[in-house]
């Protein structure tokens, strides 16, 4: 949420009359106090051919589209997007009010009673519907969305499509690359970087689709060629209010307006849940066995290498393919078979897709912050989780290849769900040996208010394994402990510091972040950076005590 405002833009779009845009989409014309179409020949001679919806990233041509928000008015921004050359503005009542009452009367003011929910359509049909020049594969479900749109690029990439990608870490169109702001990007931008793909001849996108993005309309105006769902836990409750709203929004995307079919993985109750209540042609997918009647199931699953896998993914006709990934922990079998099982479902030839991975190595990717094995000795990973059902299954994924001990270093976002924090707490003494709790983002809260939450958790957890508080032992389990260590950097330094050669640590909750926020200022932070700093240093004093 913290790196820059920015967005591509095709450098050529079609120029589109106002007076078209009015008529298609039925806008009236007017201002918040005269009545609507109270100036017919405001339209006269003006042309749009872009769109957005924020001031900050206006440029000329464009129809500024004021949305009504959470903190404030999107109408309070358009003198700022006329300077910065809007031709249009489209609102609603409300902003067409607050223009009037501005003075703002330098560009015609659109009006329309809901314009979020016409904002993806209106930015397809001014930019062409560019999706339509493009195979497009959409991922949603609490974890795995990165890794998974990551592998689908990947596979694409092999049978030799040039492929585009939209996600948490960033936004890749070709050889341009940004790095993103949101994980499914706003409806304007969103539309403006499909155009730009299909400027770049991009054939194929993987995308990242948030339950956020289908309950706001991002992904409005286009219908993604295949939908994949991974899986659903506790996350997000803040916006979402309880887990059934939470799926509703991921639902969404399983619906004709949104998507042509679906792939979706019935290993969890919710997954079995999403193939009900999908109202367009699902195939199912099954990785954790169990797999009768489904349509895709894994089998023979077999761990290779340091901590990759070789699996075969069947499907019920008697296809089958046998491949590998080099990510670890059963949940990246689970990403890379849905990976493939989309591609498939798109039409692939399975021939094809078996020589291409030949060739390609398997499903690996390197996908930012994701697993990310950042030292050997100790072993040192930088992984995303920051939930609990994620940090549950990455300290799963390390113990079976972790000799000495297993350590975690983690905290919990501010200002977001706050029922997980216990539970991530109580979910890191179960999997690791040595538990460091310290801070996340803490955005606007109290870092210290929030790692009491956590550890709490921790603790409660501690007890119940252990019986006793603290730090705790008994015979035939390895020790435990359960440490506060802030500021977050030297939580790293000294867990780093502390470990054994043959140990793991695992930094886990912001992977490929780079700004952590408190208090509303963004402080530099790259759990990487530490982690390298923190090895150097342990390198170099272990060369003082050799010498
Ligand atoms: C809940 C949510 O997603 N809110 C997003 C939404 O906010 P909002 O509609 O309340 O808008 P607002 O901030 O009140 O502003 C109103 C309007 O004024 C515009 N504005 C605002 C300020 C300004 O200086 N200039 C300007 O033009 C805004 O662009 C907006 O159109 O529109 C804003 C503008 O794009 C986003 O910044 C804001 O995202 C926020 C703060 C956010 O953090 N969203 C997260 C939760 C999110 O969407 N996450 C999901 C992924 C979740 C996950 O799976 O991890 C995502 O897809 O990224
Ligand atoms: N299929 C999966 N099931 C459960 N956990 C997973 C799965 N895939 C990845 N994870 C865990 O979740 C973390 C986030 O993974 P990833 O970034 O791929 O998911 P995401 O859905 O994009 O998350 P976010 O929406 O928060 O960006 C990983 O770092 C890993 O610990």
């Amino acid at each position: 949420m913290t790196s820059p405002i920015d967005r591509l833009r095709p450098t050529t779009s079609a120029h589109h009359s106002a007076q078209d845009l009015a008529t298609t989409f039925e806008l009236t014309v007017g201002t918040g106090r005269t009545a609507p179409d109270a100036d017919p020949g405001a339209l006269a001679g003006v042309e749009i051919w872009s769109v957005a919806s924020d001031n900050r990233v206006a440029a000329d041509g464009d129809l500024f589209v004021a949305l009504p928000g959470a903190s404030t008015h999107g109408a309070s921004f358009a003198s700022g997007a006329i300077d910065r050359g809007a031709r249009a503005v489209l609102t609603d009542p409300h902003g067409a009010l607050l223009l009037d009452e501005a003075g703002e009367h330098r560009v015609p003011v659109l009006v329309t009673d809901d314009p979020r929910n016409l904002l993806g359509r209106v930015a397809a049909w001014v930019y062409g519907a560019p999706a339509e020049h493009l195979t497009t594969f959409a991922v949603t479900g609490t974890n795995g969305k990165t890794t998974t749109t990551y592998l689908i690029d990947h596979v694409l990439r092999a049978l030799g499509w040039k492929g585009g990608l939209i996600g948490t870490v960033e936004m890749r169109s070709g050889d341009r690359v940004l790095p993103s702001r949101l994980t499914t990007p706003e409806a304007a931008d969103l539309q403006a970087l499909l155009a730009t793909m299909r400027e770049d001849g991009v054939s194929t996108l993987a995308m990242e689709v948030s339950s956020h993005a289908l309950a706001m309309h991002r992904v409005d105006g286009f219908v993604f060629d295949v939908a994949g769902f991974t899986n659903l836990s506790q996350d997000h409750l803040d916006f979402h209010g309880d887990l059934q709203e939470y799926f509703d929004a991921k639902a969404a995307l399983f619906t004709p307006e949104h998507a042509r079919r679906g792939v979706v993985v019935v290993d969890d109750a919710w997954g079995r849940r999403m193939t009900e209540a999908a109202t367009i042609p699902v195939a199912t997918l099954s990785v954790a066995g169990g797999g009768a009647g489904t349509d895709w199931t894994v089998v023979d699953v077999v761990a290779e290498g340091s901590a990759g896998s070789a699996f075969t993914l069947r499907h019920r006709d008697g296809r089958e393919l046998r491949t590998t990934t080099a990510l670890p922990g059963g949940f990246n079998v689970a990403n890379a078979a849905l990976a493939l099982a989309m591609v498939l479902e798109a039409g692939a030839d399975l021939r094809d897709v078996r020589a291409a991975l030949e060739s390609a190595g398997g499903v690996s990717a390197a996908v930012p912050g994701r697993m990310e094995v950042v030292g050997t000795s100790p072993r040192v990973v930088v992984d995303f989780a920051h939930n609990t059902d994620a940090l549950s299954l990455a300290l799963a994924a390390l113990r079976p290849t972790t000799t000495g001990r297993l350590h975690v270093v983690f905290g919990a976002t501010g200002d977001r769900d706050k029922g997980k924090r216990p539970r991530m707490g109580a979910v890191a003494v179960e999997g690791a040996d040595v538990v460091v709790v310290t801070d996340d983002d803490p955005h606007g809260e109290d870092p210290a208010a929030i790692r009491a939450e956590v550890l709490a958790g921790a603790l409660a957890a501690l007890e119940a394994v252990h019986g006793a508080t603290g730090t705790a032992g008994t015979a035939g389990t390895p020790a435990r402990t359960v440490t506060e260590v802030a500021p977050r950097a030297a939580a790293i330094r000294d867990t780093i510091r502390e470990a054994g050669p043959q140990d793991t640590v695992l930094i886990a909750g912001r992977g490929h972040e780079v700004w952590q926020e408190i208090a509303g200022v963004d402080h530099a932070l790259d759990d990487r950076v530490e982690a390298r700093a923190a090895l150097a240093e342990r390198d170099e004093t272990t060369k003082e005590h050799g010498a």
